[in-house]
């Protein structure tokens, strides 16, 4: 019996097998005979979840007895991936599944194709959510991701005709069972309706709307430990009187179960927008949702040890992932005033010092400001306690900057004019302790421009935590081939939780056997994921499609390649793969028209058999965290094109410098870390960085100046403007002649030159190979793990929980 009273799960094949087959009979009530391949999946996700389970009610255990402060994540995305590979992993059982599949005739890839991608998001954030929580747990600290359980996720994105087309991400349509639906721990959300104020001058408020909000978690084991913690996400119902039985029994059907539909709807889809705000109200509803639910759930737990509530934040540490789930604060600030009966004064102090904010982006029209109308109607009470916060501040900023109205206008809560808007991003600076950037130079952009003024009164609320990937994700499980190598030139694999050990890599880097197999891996990568020669150059640019990313620019060098492939038939082009992958919010038409232009010159190049030896351009739709998983290692070159001061961090980066791919760059975001790290001699620079970007905006940028003076550049923007490509993007080129805001002109040639360079280095395969090596040895830097110990020692001042294993 184990430390919870249980007979511990076995680890040998055997007892696995077993376990298996009784989740075969007994929980899927089938037979080995009749069994379908779904069912066999089922029977061995709940036979390794069994075995995290147990581990995670030792955790559970552990954290109870320690009572330590708690980490609580809130994020309106989470792009988990497939949970069976990694939990197989986590577990270590990985040759005893492998065994039993085998015993029931089974093949692991068979059900790792069952095995869905809970698509939870869009991209950055979502993902970076999802591997923050994975290096919590593999840290040992106690924490939960709080979230929304979307019954549709992020789209699949198809093409017809080279067009994206959005379908619908039933990913729940068959069930998940890695995940633990807990109706009892239910909580009640108000919408709507009006406030009062009682004898006391206690606030009430009144609501319009009443929904139930209804969690499920999954486990989130830790990597070489024994920590399991988890994701709580939220599904919302109608209450139990939601459904009008006297208006069905008169056949009014529909109108019967409207309340509850209308209640379902908010949990219903993901937003797929990704850095524009639209400001629809379901999308504040949904905000809120998840605020209320995840904060009365913390009030629940925090109330298991009995503590008095000044305790509340020695106890939780509640981190924003950006602004989205910021309605926290007021949500907060009304559960301590309004319900617990603190003063104002005592319940302000308790939310700043247990809130903690980060900014993913620097775009304005990505910065959430609601309309003042719409809080009135859907959160009043919020809107009452936001002009109370925002009335204080004002009197702060007056007395620290007498006069200084302007200041009062620029730092208030509200924006006045056009229209009355609440700024969500000052509200969360003001609400919180800690305000951090996601990269060294997005932080210092932060304080400088977006957040100056709060950055000037509280400068030491400011503070950078540099992004960082799962290296089990997206080396150990994405590129065991590598992985394999690697662990084999360390001498173990401790380097998946420690991931500095990669410098031992250094040691090999002029071994001329080791760089052959370290070349004959990437190339083995590059025939599994199977879109192109594997001995071309793979360049790859994968990521959500914005402007500001500059797929357009990466665009109109494949077109410059092209016509001088065209223009010199036997000359020695490097080969080149050129892989695209990524989705357009649907909303978005100048990103749709560049996904469809690309696909037209895909399909011109494809169909130009003297082009067809040096060039191909592939667009493998529905880009996702699995997709990634199968790209990221086939990767020769990884484009980070970004206009400098624009990509507030990146993630795909740093996934593609840990296996082994060079980056082609700009200064911006994490690149100029990455490069730091890796060595300017192993990093492609080019470009505008954000300095001259601004000077060069400022002074006037008249992008038609380059296409004048630029022959490639011309003859490029005038193909697509003849309609060459199937005659589609005339659009794309016109926005770049006489708009281009992410100054796309303006770096084309640097960029064409830096390119150039990258063909004469990949001509020397011993030091590209080399040059491939040193950027995973020096990635290390860029763990979650790094990331989650910053966060850990600057913000939430957390202390580990030991889980033993008995
Ligand atoms: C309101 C609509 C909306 C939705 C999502 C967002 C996200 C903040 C966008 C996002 O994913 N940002 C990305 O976050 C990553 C993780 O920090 C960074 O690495 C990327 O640079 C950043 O674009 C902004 C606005």
């Amino acid at each position: 019996r184990n430390g919870i009273g249980l007979r511990p799960l076995g680890s040998s094949a055997a007892e696995f097998e077993q376990d298996l087959l009784s989740n075969l009979y007994y929980r899927r009530g089938t037979t080995v005979e009749s069994a379908s391949a779904q069912d066999a999946y089922e029977s061995l996700v709940l036979t390794v979840r069994d075995r995290l389970a147990e581990r995670r009610a030792r955790t559970t255990a552990a954290h109870y007895a320690a009572n330590p402060r708690w980490v609580y994540y809130l994020s309106a995305e989470y792009l988990l991936g497939r949970q069976l590979e990694q939990n197989i992993l986590y577990s270590g059982t990985g040759e005893i599944a492998t065994a039993a599949m085998k015993a029931l005739g089974v093949s692991p890839e068979e059900m790792d194709e069952l095995d869905i991608e809970p698509g939870l998001g869009n991209g950055g954030l979502g993902r970076l959510a999802a591997c923050l929580v994975d290096a919590m747990a593999t840290l040992d600290i106690p924490a939960i991701g709080y979230g929304i359980r979307y019954d549709f996720g992020i789209f699949k994105q198809t093409f017809v005709d080279g067009a994206q087309v959005e379908k619908p991400d039933d990913w729940t349509f068959q069930g998940n069972p890695w995940e633990f639906p807990a109706p009892d721990d239910r909580q009640t959300v108000f919408f709507y309706g009006h406030t009062t104020r009682d004898e006391a001058g206690r606030t009430k408020w009144i609501p319009g709307e009443i929904v139930l909000g209804e969690p499920s978690h999954m486990l989130v084991p830790g990597y070489g430990t024994e920590t399991v913690n988890i994701v709580r996400l939220w599904r919302a119902r109608g209450s139990e009187s939601s459904f009008d039985l006297e208006r069905f029994s008169a056949g009014q059907y529909a109108e019967a179960v409207q309340e509850a539909v209308r209640a379902e709807n908010i949990s219903k889809v993901l937003y797929p927008d990704d850095s524009t705000e639209l400001g629809r109200e379901l999308r504040l509803k949904q905000q809120y949702f998840l605020v209320s639910c995840s904060l009365r759930d913390i009030l629940r737990r925090f109330r298991l040890w009995g503590g008095p509530l000044t305790d509340f934040p020695a106890k939780s540490v509640i981190q924003l992932n950006d602004t989205h789930p910021s309605l926290a604060i007021p949500e907060l600030m009304r559960l301590l005033v309004d319900e617990e009966g603190l003063g104002w004064d005592e319940a302000w102090l308790l939310t700043q010092r247990t809130f903690a904010y980060t900014c993913h982006t620097l775009l304005p029209e990505a910065l959430e400001t609601w309309p003042v109308a719409l809080f009135e109607r859907l959160l009043p009470r919020h809107l009452e306690i936001i002009y109370e916060i925002n009335q204080r501040l004002l009197d702060e900023v007056r007395s620290r900057y007498p006069g200084d109205i302007d200041r009062v206008r620029r730092m208030s809560l509200i924006q006045e004019a056009p229209e009355r808007r609440v700024r969500m991003a000052h509200l969360a600076v003001a609400g919180t302790s800690a305000v951090n950037g996601v990269a060294e130079l997005h932080s210092q952009l932060l304080a400088e421009t977006t957040l100056h003024d709060f950055a000037t009164m509280w400068p030491g609320k400011f503070r950078n935590v540099t992004n960082g990937v799962s290296p089990r994700r997206f080396l150990r499980i994405a590129n065991p081939a590598l992985s394999e190598l690697i662990t084999s030139a360390l001498g173990d694999s401790r380097w998946a939780g420690d991931l500095d050990r990669l410098r031992g890599l250094e040691r090999f880097a002029d071994d001329p056997a080791f760089l052959r197999s370290w070349r004959d891996i990437k190339r083995a990568n590059k025939a599994r994921l199977g879109l192109g020669d594997p001995d071309a150059l793979m360049d790859v640019m994968v990521k959500r499609f914005h402007e500001y990313k500059r797929q357009q620019l990466k665009l109109l060098h494949v077109i410059t390649q092209y016509h001088r492939i065209k223009d010199n038939p036997g000359g020695d082009h490097v080969p080149r793969t050129v892989l695209f992958a990524g989705k357009a919010a649907p909303a978005y038409h100048a990103a749709k028209s560049i996904i469809r232009l690309i696909n037209a010159v895909a399909a011109t190049i494809e169909a130009d058999p003297a082009v067809t030896p040096y060039l191909k351009v592939v667009f493998p739709p529905n880009y996702n965290v699995t997709l990634g998983e199968l790209i990221i290692p086939a990767a020769d070159l990884s484009e980070q094109i970004s206009l400098a001061g624009k990509e507030a961090s990146g993630t795909g980066n740093m996934k593609l410098a840990l296996n082994g791919a060079l980056t082609i760059g700009t200064l911006d975001g994490a690149n100029i870390e990455i490069r730091e790290r890796v060595g300017a001699e192993n990093f492609f620079l080019f470009g505008l960085d954000t300095p001259a970007a601004t000077e060069l905006k400022a002074s006037g940028y008249h992008p038609r100046s380059y296409y004048e003076r630029d022959p490639e550049l011309r003859a490029a923007l005038d193909a697509i403007m003849s309609g060459a490509f199937g005659g589609v993007g005339k659009e794309v080129a016109e926005s770049l002649l006489n708009w281009d805001e992410y100054l796309t002109l303006a770096d084309f040639r640097a960029y064409a030159e830096c390119q150039e360079a990258v063909d004469r280095a990949w001509q020397d395969q011993t030091a590209w190979t080399k040059a491939s090596l040193l950027n995973t040895a020096r990635a290390g830097y860029f763990s979650a793990d790094r990331t989650v110990s910053d966060y850990a020692s600057t913000i939430w001042h957390v202390e580990p929980v030991r889980v033993t294993r008995d």
